[in-house]
């Protein structure tokens, strides 16, 4: 859908404060090194370093291409530039440019899996840099340069492409034409155009703009059909002000000059300029069905919206995430890379490129399967005229453009090492995939379609304010701040947060003309439960947890997340005053965990100590049936320090009690046990259990009570560098979410925005 562009140029979903705060929490900035080898004896300070590191050293001297079995080149990528042309915010300079080169490198270990690091060089003088550029490539396996200004960029490239052996390639220019030409494609298509008789203007001739006009060229577009434009106007021939070689090359035979004047019955136009360039009346003289590409970051040359309201018959698209049709590099560099980097390729040729836009082209023409719909904002998309190219989030990007690259790579000669198995090869690209986003990413975006009202009940606390401003900004529903009107202001005022915008609310419980509605409400529960009516009047007017609860009950509210101030089991007794099971469930705490690429879900890790047989088999369905609503088929492991039988002991004998409830009970998903954690986890070690009934390794793991379930998971955060989200609540009635003391901000929205999402339709 399309959405409302903001004043400052941020997008809608995220505000310049959030932004800063963003990129300041925690270590300053978004990426950081980790070893992957162990360091801790002088066995391993021997191996990594003097004397063992001079063996690989001698190997690589004899022959050079060892390099990529005994370092991080074969999968490691630098993002330089030297800041002249900061995405479409003008040369401001190496230092500013970092954040964005830091982003794109992110992005490569994100989607790809590719080690990146950025570097930026301070000089706009291209011998300068393509000389300190030149001497860095045994420490890379690609160059990807960033944001340097045209003409510049196309010497700086076309040199170090010459001078290196790895694949240098310029991402604004390239990268960007891989996308537009593969939304061209299927534009063209919808619209039932002939490339060869459809005209196109691009405005903007730098980087990005003179490499996309080069690839429409090579596709089919005749060169008298492609009307190039600048700052000046139309790049006609003989025009001599602004010129240069690259786009003398593209001037062509007009009595146009003005924008205005190419735009006039153009069928496409290609936005790589600046924010705004666009007006209505340019748009207004396009051809019927015009195609519409305002690529110009962050802001585009016009906004969907401006262009819906003069026309509905444009199919059109934008550099950004919150429009549909994101036509952007994001979607090209890292799997392009990740296929040149698999086959050792030694450039990143034109087949290379054609073949990724093609792959990009087709894998919209696709359907959209159960698994990928998600990633869609749960809209399965057709194809169409919203829907001409994947979004960043489809997880089939990584299977099909790699494998499209690195066989154009192998066809054309340039790959050192050839893959032979190319099924595999597919495979191990789906196990790069990092499933945790895609889950949270799941979760937001389902909620964003049903916006639910959640209660932040610890609402003067700053990190909780930051997550109930951060869940409106990015449109999952209505935030309640609890507390008292004049601290939260105050708290908020000191710590520069803005909570004057639509969608945040402030109750004070004291205050409100629901308390003897909610006093009530908690006395009935109460009443025989040793609660005089005076006792629960003081709950609802002094504890938040109890007022929150009671607004969850009653349907003032949709969900709670609390947690920050109080300790887990004690926020968990409060909020079950008011709030039960859901009928025939059983409530239990479920971390999700994120290890080495792996998802696992871990319970029971919030509420029960010592679960006996039954209980244990109650928390396997529980959590199966959680995992099955977070998109994952469990395979159960009732986890325990034996492994069927052996060694005997009571604490196993009540697991394998369990397991053999379970199978009285017929349950539909995959389980077994007693096993130990490696064998759950590790294939090799499950195999010499054969007649084990997993069909691979557990991502459902039943703790056999709370102590070991919360040792394990916090061991893993602390010592495994694993992720853990959670736990989260399973089986309440009412979405309640209870976030560990002192949670950062982040996590709070996260837990906020699962609490939404349990909400449901
Ligand atoms: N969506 C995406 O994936 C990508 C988008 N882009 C966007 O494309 C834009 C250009 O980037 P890049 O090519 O790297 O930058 P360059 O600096 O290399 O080139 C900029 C070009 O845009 C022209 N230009 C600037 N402002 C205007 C204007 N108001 N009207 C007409 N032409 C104008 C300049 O004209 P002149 O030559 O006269 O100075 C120049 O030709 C940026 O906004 C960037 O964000 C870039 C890469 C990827
Ligand atoms: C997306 C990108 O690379 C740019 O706007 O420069
Ligand atoms: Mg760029």
């Amino acid at each position: 859908m399309a959405r409302k562009n903001a004043q400052d140029g941020q997008g809608p979903s995220v505000s310049a404060e959030e932004a800063l705060e963003f990129h300041a929490m925690g270590r300053p900035g978004k990426l950081e090194i980790v070893p992957t080898k162990p360091m801790a004896t002088q066995r391993d300070l021997s191996l990594a370093y003097s004397p063992g590191v001079a063996v690989p050293v001698k190997a690589i001297a004899e022959d050079p291409s060892r390099a990529f079995d005994y370092t991080t080149r074969g999968n490691m990528v630098a993002v330089i530039s030297n800041g002249t042309a900061i995405l479409g915010l003008g040369n401001l300079g190496a230092l500013a440019s970092k954040p964005v080169m830091e982003g794109k490198s992110v992005l490569f270990k994100r989607f790809a899996d590719v080690d990146s690091i950025d570097l930026e060089v301070d000089t706009e003088d291209a011998d300068e840099f393509i000389n300190c550029v030149k001497f860095l490539g045994p420490s890379f396996g690609g160059i990807n340069l960033e944001d340097i200004k045209a003409p510049e960029c196309f010497i700086i490239e076309q040199r170090l492409r010459e001078l290196m052996d790895i694949p240098v390639f310029h991402d604004d220019q390239h990268g960007t034409a891989i996308i537009a030409a593969a939304g061209l494609i299927n534009a063209l298509a919808i619209t039932g155009r002939d490339m060869k008789t459809t005209r196109l203007v691009c405005n903007g001739a730098g980087a990005a703009g003179i490499a996309c006009i080069e690839l429409v060229k090579s596709m089919g577009f005749a060169p008298e059909n492609v009307t190039l434009c600048d700052t000046k106007g139309v790049v006609y021939q003989s025009r001599t002000e602004g010129m240069n070689q690259w786009k003398s090359a593209h001037a062509v035979k007009t009595e146009a000059r003005t924008l205005a004047e190419a735009m006039d019955g153009a069928d496409v136009v290609f936005g790589l300029s600046a924010r705004g360039a666009f007006t209505n009346a340019m748009i207004q003289s396009m051809a019927k069905n015009p195609i519409i590409f305002a690529m110009a970051n962050p802001d585009p040359e016009i906004t969907p919206e401006e262009v819906a309201e003069i026309r509905t018959d444009a199919i059109m698209a934008t550099g950004r995430s919150d429009y549909p049709n994101q036509v952007n590099n994001v979607l090209g560099f890292p799997y392009i890379f990740r296929g040149a980097l698999d086959v050792r390729a030694t450039t990143i040729n034109d087949a290379m490129k054609v073949a990724a836009a093609q792959a990009l082209a087709e894998l919209a023409r696709k359907d959209v399967p159960d698994d990928v719909a998600a990633a869609y904002q749960g809209n399965r998309p057709k194809f169409g005229p919203q829907y001409i190219i994947p979004v960043p989030f489809d997880p089939r990007l990584i299977s099909a453009i790699p494998i499209a690259v690195a066989k154009a790579a192998m066809e054309t000669g340039v790959a050192r090492k050839p893959i032979l198995d190319l099924d595999r090869y597919a495979q191990e690209l789906s196990a790069r995939r990092d499933p945790i986003a895609s889950t949270l990413q799941r979760i937001y975006d389902r909620v964003r379609r049903q916006p639910k009202r959640i209660v932040f009940a610890e609402g003067e606390e700053e990190q909780v304010m930051r997550a109930a401003v951060a869940y409106v900004n990015q449109r999952l529903g209505t935030a309640i701040l609890l507390g008292r009107d004049d601290i939260i202001k105050e708290n908020a005022r000191h710590a520069g947060i803005d909570l004057d915008k639509p969608g945040l609310e402030i109750i004070n419980a004291r205050l409100s003309r629901k308390n003897a509605i909610y006093a009530d409400f908690l006395y009935e529960r109460m009443q025989r439960k040793g609660f005089l009516f005076r006792d629960c009047q003081r709950l609802i007017n002094n504890d938040r947890n109890h007022f929150a609860a009671c607004m969850v009950a009653l349907g003032d509210a949709d969900g709670i997340v609390t947690g920050v101030t109080r300790n887990y089991s004690t926020a968990l007794d409060d909020v079950r005053r008011v709030i039960d099971a859901k009928p025939g469930h059983r409530v239990i705490g479920v971390s999700i965990v994120l290890a080495r690429g792996r998802t696992v879900l871990v319970a029971d890790t919030a509420v029960h100590d010592m679960p006996n047989a039954d209980q244990i088999a109650d928390i396997a369905e529980e959590a199966a049936n959680f995992a099955r609503r977070m998109g994952y088929e469990p395979r159960v492991a009732m986890l325990a320090y034996s492994t069927f039988g052996h060694p005997q002991g009571e604490r196993s004998e009540r697991v394998q009690e369990a397991v053999r409830i379970l199978d009285k009970r017929r349950v539909d998903f995959e389980y077994d046990g007693e096993m130990a954690a490696d064998v759950a986890l590790n294939p090799r070690v499950m195999a010499q259990y054969p007649f084990c009934r997993l069909t691979g390794p557990a991502n459902v793991l039943i703790m056999p009570a709370f102590h070991s379930a919360s040792i394990s998971t916090k061991m893993l955060q602390e010592l495994g560098g694993s992720t853990v989200i959670g736990p989260l609540l399973v089986g309440l009635n009412k979405p309640v979410q209870i976030v560990p003391l002192n949670a950062k901000d982040s996590d709070i929205v996260n837990m906020a925005a699962i609490a939404a999402y349990s909400a449901g339709a």
